[in-house]
């Protein structure tokens, strides 16, 4: 059993925080879903720069690192996934998603289990209720969920085909983005051995990783709503589909007073958010950056999140050890991160300071 799923069973959530909301059947913003009065729009800052953009077929070190260092978060271009799969990737996401609810239900995560239809966990650190549902993928659970959710195998096959092939494509790039940012700082550490690729499909030490895929309804009261609660990701780092529309914001990490910055997509780009667990590795030098989802009136946001972490039960620490920057992080394996996430929520990383 994967680390992961074995920390699900561990962790149970309460199944009020697993059912999504029938969004085509709310029509008005239930009191529950309401968190906040509308904030006053702020002016654009002049000072604020542009999210980075990193195009991967002439990556630059220097501004790859600083956009790790300072920013966290960045888009990528000429990433090589074919233009079609990502547009497959998100016409499946609608056909799922646009399923009647009492269809859905069928394919709902349990308690104690990380796969299936339901509302993302980090649900149950929050009062109110989010305008979004979620779908997750770990191995063998496709399959299993797709057969329940469309019983003519003519669907469910189309779906599981282009899943499989975005996972595949995901892990490739995963595993590149990694080792290059990685790069950037000096690491070519025995340790980082494991994103070696594995061409023979043999070792037991590769990458382990999730796909989440995210769903935002059109919400009559957008400013009222939130469409995912903010939180860091706890992943080495995620590659982000969010085909053209916008609704991802960052809190700006060169600011002491939070201010939210839209990530607008750009075209044929894709979105990499470092985890908590790169900034352990670099030592404090990446910043994995707080995000949240905004919702809209008028358009149904479908993303796609590929998580990437560790080989299951290796353990990672900060790798750069010189006697001027002494670890600030012990070393850990994911699935204790994991845990520590599951009950500490954002205070998890503070947990592993030495
Ligand atoms: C591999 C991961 C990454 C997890 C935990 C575990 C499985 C589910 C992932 C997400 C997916 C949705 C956002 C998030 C914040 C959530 O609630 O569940 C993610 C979380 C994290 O990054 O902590
Ligand atoms: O849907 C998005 O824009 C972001 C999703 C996200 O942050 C996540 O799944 O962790
Ligand atoms: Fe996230």
């Amino acid at each position: 059993m994967s680390s992961v799923t074995q920390l699900f069973k561990n962790n149970p959530v309460n199944r009020d925080r697993i059912i999504p909301l029938d969004f085509t059947n709310t029509k008005t913003l239930p009191d529950s879903h309401v968190w906040s009065e509308p904030e006053p729009v702020l002016e654009p800052e002049p000072t604020i720069r542009p999210i980075p953009i990193i195009s991967l077929s002439n990556p630059e070190q220097v501004l790859l690192r600083h956009a790790c260092e300072e920013w966290g978060v960045f888009h990528i271009t000429d990433h090589g996934i074919p233009h079609s799969l990502l547009q497959n990737v998100g016409c499946q996401m609608k056909k799922l998603f646009s399923l009647p609810m009492h269809r859905k239900i069928l394919a709902i995560r349990s308690p104690d289990e990380s796969t299936g239809y339901g509302v993302a966990r980090i649900s149950m650190f929050y009062d109110k209720l989010m305008w979004s549902e979620g779908f997750s993928v770990m191995g063998s659970s496709l399959q299993r969920h797709a057969k329940i959710l469309w019983p003519d195998p003519d669907d469910h096959t189309d779906f599981c085909n282009v899943m499989e092939e975005y996972q595949k494509e995901m892990g490739d790039l995963s595993h590149r983005l990694v080792s290059m940012v990685m790069g950037t700082i000096g690491l070519t550490h025995e340790e980082l051995r494991w994103l070696e690729p594995d061409i023979a499909g043999t070792r037991t030490d590769s990458i382990q990783s999730f796909l989440q895929l995210n769903s935002y309804p059109v919400c009559s009261d957008p400013h009222l709503a939130m469409g995912l609660a903010p939180h860091t990701d706890s992943s080495l780092l995620t590659i982000l589909y969010q085909g053209n529309i916008s609704g991802l914001e960052i809190q700006n990490p060169q600011e002491e007073e939070s201010r939210w910055i839209g990530v607008d997509p750009i075209e044929d780009g894709l979105v990499v958010i470092m985890g908590d667990l790169s900034h352990i590795i670099s030592n404090g030098r990446f910043k994995s950056t707080m995000h949240r989802v905004v919702v809209n009136k008028t358009h149904h946001r479908v993303t796609a999140a590929y998580f990437s972490g560790p080989p299951k039960n290796l353990q990672i620490g900060p790798l750069i050890n010189d006697k001027d920057h002494p670890p600030i992080y012990r070393r850990l394996i994911w699935e204790e991160y994991l845990a520590a996430k599951a009950t500490h929520f954002n205070k998890a990383l503070t947990l592993f300071r030495c």
